[in-house]
C-alpha cells in the first residue's frame, strides 16, 4: 500500500511539474489517494527546478487585487497608477488594442494559493501562507503598493505609499519597512524573470528619510543574471524622480518548488 503511495506521489509530482511549467490553474490533487506521504511529495518538489517553471505565475483572478486603486491613495498614487497603467495597453490608428509595454502585476494575500498550481500547493501549506505585505486590511494604513513590470526593458517600478502604521522616526518610513518593500519590489521582479526564488543577500543604503504618507517610485532593474543568480539593483525616489531616497542591490537564488513548503 505504501509502495503504491510513494508511486503515485511521484506520478503526481511530475504532473505538477508539468502543469506548473505549462502556468495551468487546475486542482490535480482534487482527488489526491488517502495514503499520500506529505514528506514524499515535498522530497519530489524539491526535484523540480525552477526553470522548469513559466515565469510570473500568478493568475488574474480570484478575490481581493490589492494592486488596484482603493479610496486611500492619495492623488500623486492614482496619478502614477494611471501613468503606468495607460501603458499596459496601446491603441493603433486603426483602434485596435495591443498590449503595451508595460504589464500590472496582480497581487493577493494568499499569493501562493491564486498561483495556477497554487490550489495545490496551499494544501500542504493547509491554506496558511499569507504575504506579509497584503496582511494589514485596512486600507491606506500599511503598504499600499502596485507593481509594473517592463518585459522588454527587464525593468519594473513600483508606486508606494507608506502608511502610518509603518512609521520609524517621528513622522518617517521606518528602515525595516523600507527594506521590506524593496526586497518585495526586487523580489517580485526576480519571480518574474527567474521563477521561484529566495533572497540571499540584500544591501541597502538610506541616503534621505522618506515622509510617512508620502509617495514614491521603487526600480528595480536587472544588473546579471547568471544561472540560479539574479543581480538586481533598486532605487526608491521621490515620485518625480528628483530625490533619491534609498538605494539597493539584491542577490535572489533560484530555487525548486519544494523550498517554498518548508
Ligand atoms: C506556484 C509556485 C509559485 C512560486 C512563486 C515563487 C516566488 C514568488 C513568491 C512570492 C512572490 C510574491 C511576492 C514576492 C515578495 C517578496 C519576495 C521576498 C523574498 C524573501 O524575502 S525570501 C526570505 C528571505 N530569504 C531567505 O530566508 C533565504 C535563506 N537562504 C536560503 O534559503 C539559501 O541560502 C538560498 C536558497 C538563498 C541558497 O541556498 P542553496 O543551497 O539553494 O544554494 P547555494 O548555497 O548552493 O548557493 C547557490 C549559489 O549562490 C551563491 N550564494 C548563495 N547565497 C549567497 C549570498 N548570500 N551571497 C553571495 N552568493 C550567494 C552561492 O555561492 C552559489 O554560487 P555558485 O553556484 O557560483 O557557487
Amino acid at each position: 500500500m505504501l509502495g503504491r503511495g510513494l508511486q503515485m506521489t511521484r506520478v503526481i509530482c511530475r504532473l505538477m511539474s508539468r502543469k506548473l511549467s505549462a502556468g495551468l490553474h487546475r486542482n490535480i490533487l482534487k482527488n489526491m489517494h488517502p495514503s499520500i506521504d506529505i514528506w514524499s511529495v515535498r522530497s519530489s518538489l524539491k526535484n523540480i527546478r525552477s526553470v522548469t517553471m513559466a515565469p510570473w505565475p500568478f493568475s488574474s483572478s480570484g478575490p481581493r487585487d490589492y494592486s488596484l486603486p482603493n479610496p486611500s491613495w492619495r492623488s500623486e498614487m492614482q496619478r502614477l497608477y494611471e501613468h503606468y497603467n495607460s501603458m499596459c495597453e496601446v491603441e493603433t490608428e486603426g483602434g485596435e488594442k495591443l498590449k503595451g509595454p508595460w504589464i500590472r502585476l496582480a497581487s493577493y494575500n494568499r499569493a501562493l494559493k491564486y498561483a495556477p498550481g497554487g490550489q495545490c500547493l496551499s494544501k500542504f501549506l493547509q491554506a496558511k501562507a499569507r504575504l506579509f505585505t497584503r496582511n494589514i486590511e485596512e486600507q491606506g494604513a500599511g503598504f499600499e503598493y502596485v507593481v509594473f513590470v517592463n518585459k522588454q526593458e527587464k525593468t519594473c517600478v513600483c508606486v508606494f505609499q507608506a502608511g502610518h502604521l509603518l512609521e520609524g522616526p517621528p513622522g518617517l518610513v521606518h528602515g525595516g519597512a523600507i527594506a521590506t518593500i524593496m526586497d518585495s519590489v526586487t523580489g517580485t521582479h526576480a519571480a518574474y524573470l527567474s521563477g521561484p526564488v529566495m533572497t540571499a543577500n540584500l544591501t541597502i543604503n538610506y541616503r534621505s528619510p522618506i515622509p510617512l504618507g508620502s509617495v514614491v517610485l521603487v526600480h528595480s532593474s536587472v544588473g546579471e543574471i547568471d544561472g540560479r543568480k539574479t543581480l538586481l539593483s533598486c532605487q526608491v525616489t521621490s515620485s518625480d524622480g528628483s530625490k533619491l531616497h534609498t538605494e539597493a542591490t539584491g542577490l535572489f537564488i533560484s530555487v525548486s518548488v519544494g523550498n517554498l513548503l518548508m
